[in-house]
């Protein structure tokens, strides 16, 4: 058969499926990184960049967020579906970038009471980056600035990181903002009354006949052993802040534990005990079958809570017979907002 003979239908058909060099379907939104644009920049106005840890807004982006994580390194086929499964459990995406604008908000709204501020938001591993955010306050003219990240505690691989985005920004667009740097905030009372709160409403999920026998543990974000070893101070910090905490909710010694939990997959040991085998053990050993949990290091709800702890967690504990009581993350709590605020604030006074 020639060609002209073909019949219509048969030439219809394409047996190859095209290929898809980009992913036409796939059309990002860039989130912006200004929180109130067109707000008048005076020589007294002072720029305050809020900064999170950064999520992606869906599971295409998935593999460019955890590239950024592990500075381009591959990621195996496996750990990327393992990871994205995690997201899919929790919705489909992470929620940060929605709670880091709805907490920068209202932070904000308390700053505008008390001084000339504008406030923008950047993150370390995903947009709005944070040497966009910079860029956008070198081009709104902005000279001075506050800068602070959403995580209370001090690392050099967490706050240290987000710092040093911003000097490399600065220099990258031959810019000059005048930074004062918040490294930690860690016993500061608002947060610690705050992380208390949560304590007392995990605990008002059980029968006040049960109150007695409710164990609290208290987690953060693990690192490699390694770090601490090299003087870290993420540890001590997190330590500080748990007892602080634990006093501050009216828990004697036996009442609360410490743990980490989320290790990430590299081969060297990471900080524990973690989450999941920290509850068998207080179960075999203790005898511990209430238990309230809360991750102090974190200050919105985020994969690394709602899966690693409302899913993986809550399934070990429901299997040993366990009931753990997870309240929510301090998210916009006003007390923690407050907190942020002037820790803001006092921070502009050295500027
Ligand atoms: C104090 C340090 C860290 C905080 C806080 C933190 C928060 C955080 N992490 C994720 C998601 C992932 N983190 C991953 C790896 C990873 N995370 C940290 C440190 C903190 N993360 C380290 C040191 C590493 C290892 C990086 C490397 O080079 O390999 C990953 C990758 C997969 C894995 O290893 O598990 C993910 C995903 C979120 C969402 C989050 C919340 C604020
Ligand atoms: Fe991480
Ligand atoms: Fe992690």
């Amino acid at each position: 058969m020639t060609k002209a003979e073909t019949p219509a239908t048969e030439t219809a058909v394409n047996p190859y499926p095209p290929v898809r060099i980009v992913n036409d379907s796939y059309a990002p939104s860039i989130p912006s990184t200004r929180i109130n644009p067109g707000k008048a920049v005076t020589d007294g106005t002072i720029g305050v960049l809020f900064m999170a840890y950064g999520g992606p807004e869906t599971l295409e982006e998935m593999p460019g967020y955890l590239a950024d994580i592990r500075s381009g390194r591959p990621t195996y086929a496996e750990v990327l579906e393992e990871i994205s499964g995690n997201y899919e459990a929790i919705g489909g995406k992470s929620p940060l970038p929605e709670f880091t604008r709805a907490q920068v908000e209202a932070t904000m709204a308390k700053l505008d009471e008390v001084g000339d501020y504008r406030a923008y938001i950047g993150m370390r591993h995903w947009s709005p980056w944070i040497e966009d955010a910079v860029r956008d306050m070198l081009d709104d003219g902005i000279r001075r600035a506050v800068a602070i990240v959403l995580a209370p505690q001090y690392s050099k691989l967490s706050v240290e990181k987000y710092q040093k985005k911003i000097k490399a920004a600065l220099e990258m667009f031959h810019g000059q903002i005048e930074f004062a740097f918040v490294n930690q905030y860690h016993t500061e009372p608002g947060y610690i009354t705050a992380m208390a709160d949560r304590v007392r409403m995990g605990l008002a999920e059980f029968p006040e006949d049960q109150r007695g026998d409710v164990h609290v543990v208290l987690s953060a974000h693990s690192l490699p052993v390694r770090v601490i070893r090299e003087g870290d101070p993420y540890a001590d910090q997190l330590m500080e802040s748990a007892r602080l905490i634990a006093a501050q909710a009216g828990l004697s010694e036996e009442q609360w534990s410490w743990c980490y939990q989320s290790e990430g997959r590299s081969p060297e040991p990471w900080l524990g005990p973690q989450l999941e085998d920290w509850l068998p053990q207080l179960h075999a050993e203790r005898g511990i079958d209430k238990v309230v949990s809360i991750a102090i290091g974190f200050v919105s709800d985020h994969v690394e809570i709602l899966f690693d702890i409302d899913i993986e967690a809550q399934k070990v504990a429901q299997e040993l017979g366990m009931r753990l009581v997870r309240p929510p993350a301090l998210n916009t709590d006003p007390l923690f907002i407050g907190t942020v605020a002037s820790v803001v604030h006092n921070k502009a006074q050295e500027l």
